[in-house]
């Protein structure tokens, strides 16, 4: 790829004696927001702590710019990093978090004033340079973070779960907010995390893993309308999976392997329908979740509106063939 900024070339990482991701390969493009995304454990971080040179690379090459990085240590990689709680210096005010790598390289006192207030524009906090962490909001902290590691000229930022604890309101300010800073700012974004909702309101490019490997790479409307796997269909939204006789009853044609529907797909009130007992009724504000009994299996469905079934009561249930999606694997 020509405009590829970062490149994983068969990148096995992992801890003496344990491979954790085996073979990954990646190519980045100058600019792009890709999210690394997958359940607890899979991996995720060690990719990211690998790329920024905090653990060696138990194989492959990590490429940027057409140099190989693999061997240099973190801080000749120009690569920066954004921790989970952003590792501010509490006791250090937002200018010398900031400034910290360049008074560490030696820079002269002139050139680190400069290069920290322009950072500082640019990311809005220009104002706040002489606030320390603790007074500063989350949404400061977060930029004081960002700029913190644009400041040394890097044009990759690595995100380690910056948003994990934060309540949903707020974490959906701060994404929009890393967004709008990444587009202004331009640089490239590798952003780790297991919530569906981060990668998919934020990345260009998700690579899904699961269990030390890529189980997909696509955009988020691609992983979730052509999910390649069941393992994708199951992690990104909410599915249901059909049995073999329940999938070739609903969908009109017999079904090899393991079939899944979503919930906002279950139709309730069709004309052309089979009948599916109400058991239970779930408001969730937005939506509400309808738990259904059809021909002894259990299938959930999705809908809008206060127009909700009684729990009890028959309803008339459809699925659009083309709403199905099919794997060919062995039934679980
Ligand atoms: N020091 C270690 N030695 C051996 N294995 C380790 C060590 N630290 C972590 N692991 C294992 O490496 C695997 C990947 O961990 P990693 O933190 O990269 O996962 P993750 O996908 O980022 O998960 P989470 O979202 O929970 O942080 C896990 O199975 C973990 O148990």
């Amino acid at each position: 790829m020509v405009d590829s900024v970062l490149s994983l070339q068969s990148l096995t990482v992992g801890f003496p004696g344990t491979t954790v991701v085996h073979d990954l390969n990646l190519e980045v493009a100058d600019g792009a927001f890709v999210s690394l995304l997958g359940p607890s454990g899979c991996g995720k971080s060690t990719v990211l702590r690998t790329i920024a040179g905090l653990m060696p690379a138990l194989g492959g090459r990590i490429v940027l710019e057409g140099r190989d990085l693999t061997s240099l240590p973190p801080e000749r990689r120009n690569i920066g990093i954004v921790f989970q709680n952003y590792a501010l210096f509490p006791t250090m005010t937002a200018f010398e978090n900031i400034a910290f790598a360049l008074r560490v390289a030696k820079k002269p006192k002139a050139e680190i004033e400069r290069r920290v207030q322009d950072v500082a524009a640019m990311a809005g906090i220009a104002d706040q340079l002489d606030k320390k962490p603790a007074s500063m909001s989350g949404g400061q902290q977060q930029r004081v973070a960002i700029a913190r590691s644009l400041v040394t000229g890097s044009r990759v930022l690595l995100f380690d779960e910056p948003l994990s604890n934060l309540d949903a309101k707020v974490r959906a300010s701060m994404r929009q907010e890393i967004k709008r800073l990444q587009k202004e700012l331009g640089f490239t974004a590798i952003f780790v995390t297991h919530d569906q909702e981060d990668a998919l309101t934020m990345s260009d490019v998700i690579v899904v893993l699961n269990q030390g490997r890529i189980e997909q790479i696509g955009d988020g409307r691609t992983l979730y309308r052509k999910p390649a796997t069941s393992f994708i269909c199951e992690f990104i939204g909410l599915s249901n999976e059909l049995s073999p006789p329940l999938a070739a009853r609903l969908l009109g044609r017999p079904i090899q392997g393991r079939s899944f529907v979503r919930h906002e797909d279950v139709e309730l009130g069709a004309s052309e329908g089979i009948p599916a007992r109400v058991k239970h009724v779930e408001f969730l504000g937005a939506y509400s979740r309808i738990d259904l009994c059809v021909e002894g299996h259990a299938l959930s469905a999705m809908l809008i509106g206060d127009a909700l079934p009684e729990p009890g009561t028959i309803v008339s249930l459809a699925i659009r063939p083309s709403a199905a999606h099919v794997f060919a694997e062995a039934v679980a």
